[in-house]
């Protein structure tokens, strides 16, 4: 045996070394088996695949003794290694930025001169919520605070335009192709429609379907108000920190949502629309809601 392995690797490396360079290759297709079974079927199969094949080209070039094209290929390599990384961690660079972008004090001020916008949009959920309540249109209006819901706009259509009614009135058009799905609202910009909301868990009144559900299943997981319109008894609710404020009126529910979006906006800063403490009064003040669940 011995005799073997001293034919197939030389006389001059020990059975340690070898030893060693066993368990090192070993790590190594440990490690790239790993990898690629996290990566299966993701979009980082792709890109790996195209440096892999510009590694080629470059290694290629090399051998070639091709100077120019393998100094061409060797920094586009190092610059597509960069791009990779960026494309294949979008969303979290995303999320990252949105999260810089909405504690950044700078363009929190400047922000505030978005309030007239805000107040604007605030104003068209207020108004279309009642109308569509009045016409017995189901609705999931979602407002975002301050958790990004990319994710959640990634599950519908995109529309990014200026929030009004009479958009609104027209998305939750029972004939219409996107009225499934809640409207998702980022400051005064409708982004999306149609899209797919985290389902409740918790135990609701047995009345309350599945919009309710996904209103409170969104408004538990993360920070965001969502207005539901009942198709059934054309009642306006809003869930928000994982409790439904139901059976709002037109008052009630400009007043909430403007403790939320508007006045909180000014001066003080601090109070970034957190609606009043338990045992407070509601936000909803006078015109508060008959029932929270
Ligand atoms: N996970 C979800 N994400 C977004 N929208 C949803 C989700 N689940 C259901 N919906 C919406 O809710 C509608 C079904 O509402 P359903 O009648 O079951 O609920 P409900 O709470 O009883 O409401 P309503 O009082 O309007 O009848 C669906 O057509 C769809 O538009």
């Amino acid at each position: 045996m011995q005799r073997i392995l001293v034919y197939l690797i030389g006389p001059d490396v020990s059975l340690g070394d070898l030893a060693l360079a066993l368990v090192d290759i070993g790590l190594v297709a440990y490690l790239v088996y790993r990898v690629l079974r996290i990566i299966r079927g993701t979009r980082a199969v792709a890109v790996l695949f195209g440096l892999f094949l510009l590694g080629l080209g470059y290694l290629g070039a090399q051998v070639a003794g091709l100077e120019t094209l393998s100094w061409v290929l060797g920094h586009f390599l190092s610059y597509s290694f960069i791009f990779g990384v960026i494309v294949l961690f979008q969303s979290d660079i995303r999320r990252a930025l949105a999260e810089l972008g909405r504690s950044s004090r700078l363009l929190a001020a400047l922000s505030r001169d978005d309030l007239a916008t805000q107040r604007g949009a605030v104003d068209a959920v207020v108004k279309a919520a009642g109308e569509l309540a009045r016409r017995r249109h189901g609705a999931l209006i979602v407002l975002e605070r301050s958790a990004d819901l990319s994710d959640v706009i990634d599950s519908g259509l995109r529309v990014d335009a200026a929030v009004t009614s009479e958009l609104l009135l027209s998305i939750f058009l029972p004939a219409g192709p996107i009225h499934d799905g809640a409207a998702v609202i980022q400051g005064a910009r409708l982004a999306a429609a149609g899209c797919l909301l985290p389902l409740s868990a918790a135990e609701a009144p047995q009345e309350l379907g599945t919009r309710h559900r996904a209103a409170l299943g969104l408004a538990e997981e993360v920070d965001a108000a969502v207005v539901v319109v009942s198709e059934e008894r054309g009642e306006v609710s809003v869930a928000l920190e994982g409790t439904l404020h139901r059976a709002l009126d037109e008052k009630a529910l400009r007043k909430l949502l403007y403790s939320l979006f508007v006045t909180a906006g000014r001066g003080s800063g601090g109070a970034a629309g957190r609606p009043a403490p338990a045992g407070g009064p509601h936000p909803a003040g006078q015109g508060a809601p008959r029932a929270a669940i």
